[in-house]
C-alpha cells in the first residue's frame, strides 16, 4: 500500500485547521497542532511530509517555529507554507527569506490549498530522489564518498562540540585484484555486493555512516561510541564475511573473501583538530592489519 503524504496543520484558531483539514483529507493524512509549541513537539518527533503554518500565533509564532525546524536535523528539508493575511507583503518577504517554500493568503482558497500542496510535495519528492541519485552508490546502496566526506564533517564538529570519541573503520577486500582477475569483473560486483550487505548489518546504529569509500574500500563512522563494543563488532565483522564463503581461489591469505580492517578513535578538539588526522590513522592501522597477514583488524594499540 502506497503510504500516504501527511500534513501538519498549525493555526491557533481551531476553525482554521478544520476548514483546512476538510479541503485536504481525502488526498493526504492530516494531523494538527493549535500552537507553536505543539507543532515543533509533532514534527520532532516524527516529520511530517508538509506543514501548513500560521505566521501569526500567540506563544511560539510563526517564524519562530519555522526557525527551529531549521535546526533539527530530521525536520530542516521538511517543505513549508507558510498561511497569512491578506495584505502583509513584508511578512511574506520575511518568510521566504527564513526558509518558508511559499504562502497562502487568508481566507484561504480550497483549491488554492490543494494544488499548492501537491506542487511542494512533487518539488520535495523531486529533490528527494535527485538527491539520493548525489549520494547513494549504484552498486552498493550504501552512501557513497561524496555523502561519507559530507558526514565526516558534520560528526566531526558536532562531536567536538559534546567531546564525544568519534570511530572510524576503514574496510578493505583482501587480494580484490586477484578475484577481479580469476572471476572477471561481474563476479567482482556481486561481490562488493554481498560484503557491503554484511558491512550494513554488523553497524546500523541510527547515526553510523556505512559508505562505499571506492572500489574495494569501505568506511564506517560511529560516533558516540565505545571503543572496546566496536573492536568486538569489527572482529565479528571480519569473521562474518569469511562466513559468507564466497570462494576465493587466489587468494594468498585464506580459500574465500576475507576483510581487513583499520580502526581509529579519537575525540575531536581533544586528540586532534582536523578529520583527516582520523582518516589517516585508520588508514594507517588498515595498512598494519595487511601488513601483519590480512583478514583481522588491526587498531593500533592492541
Ligand atoms: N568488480 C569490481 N572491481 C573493482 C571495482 N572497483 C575497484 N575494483 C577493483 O578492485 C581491485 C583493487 O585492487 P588493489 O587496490 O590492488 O587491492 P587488492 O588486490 O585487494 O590488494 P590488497 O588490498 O593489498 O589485499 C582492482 O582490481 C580494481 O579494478 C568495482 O566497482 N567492481
Amino acid at each position: 500500500m502506497i503510504k500516504r503524504a501527511r500534513i501538519l496543520i498549525v493555526d491557533d484558531e481551531p476553525g482554521n485547521i478544520e476548514f483546512i483539514a476538510r479541503t485536504l483529507a481525502d488526498a493526504y493524512e492530516v494531523q494538527f497542532a493549535t500552537g507553536g509549541a505543539m507543532a515543533l513537539e509533532l514534527a520532532s518527533q516524527e516529520p511530517p511530509s508538509l506543514i501548513l503554518l500560521d505566521v501569526m500565533m500567540p506563544g511560539v509564532d510563526g517564524y519562530q517555529v519555522l526557525d527551529q525546524l531549521k535546526q533539527l536535523s530530521q525536520c530542516r528539508d521538511v517543505p513549508v507554507i507558510f498561511i497569512t493575511g491578506h495584505d502583509d507583503m513584508g511578512n511574506e518577504t520575511r518568510g521566504l527569506e527564513a526558509g518558508a517554500v511559499d504562502f497562502i493568503s487568508k481566507p484561504a482558497n480550497p483549491a488554492v490549498v490543494r494544488a499548492r500542496v501537491k506542487t511542494h510535495l512533487t518539488l520535495k519528492a523531486q529533490s528527494d530522489q535527485l538527491r539520493s541519485q548525489v549520494f547513494i552508490d549504484s552498486l552498493t546502496g550504501l552512501a557513497n564518498r561524496r555523502r561519507f566526506d559530507e558526514c565526516l564533517a558534520l560528526e566531526w564538529l558536532h562531536c567536538q562540540r559534546y567531546r564525544w570519541p568519534l570511530t572510524l573503520l576503514f574496510i578493505d577486500i583482501d587480494h580484490f585484484k586477484l578475484y577481479n582477475d580469476y572471476y572477471g569483473h561481474v563476479a567482482g560486483d556481486a561481490c562488493l555486493a554481498k560484503v557491503a550487505e554484511a558491512i550494513g548489518g554488523q553497524f546500523g546504529r541510527p547515526h553510523d555512516v556505512v559508505a562505499r569509500y571506492g572500489g574495494e574500500e569501505f568506511v564506517c563512522l560511529l560516533p558516540e561510541c565505545d571503543m572496546n563494543k566496536v573492536r568486538d563488532k569489527a572482529h565479528q565483522l571480519c569473521d562474518a564475511v569469511s562466513e559468507l564463503r564466497i570462494p576465493h581461489e587466489t587468494s594468498l591469505t585464506a580459500p574465500v573473501v576475507t576483510i581487513s580492517i583499520g580502526m581509529a578513535t579519537l575525540t575531536p578538539g581533544e586528540d586532534a583538530n582536523d578529520p583527516e588526522a582520523l582518516t589517516s590513522l585508520a588508514d594507517q592501522n588498515l595498512y598494519l592489519a595487511k601488513s601483519q597477514g590480512r583478514n583481522r583488524l588491526c587498531d593500533g594499540l592492541s
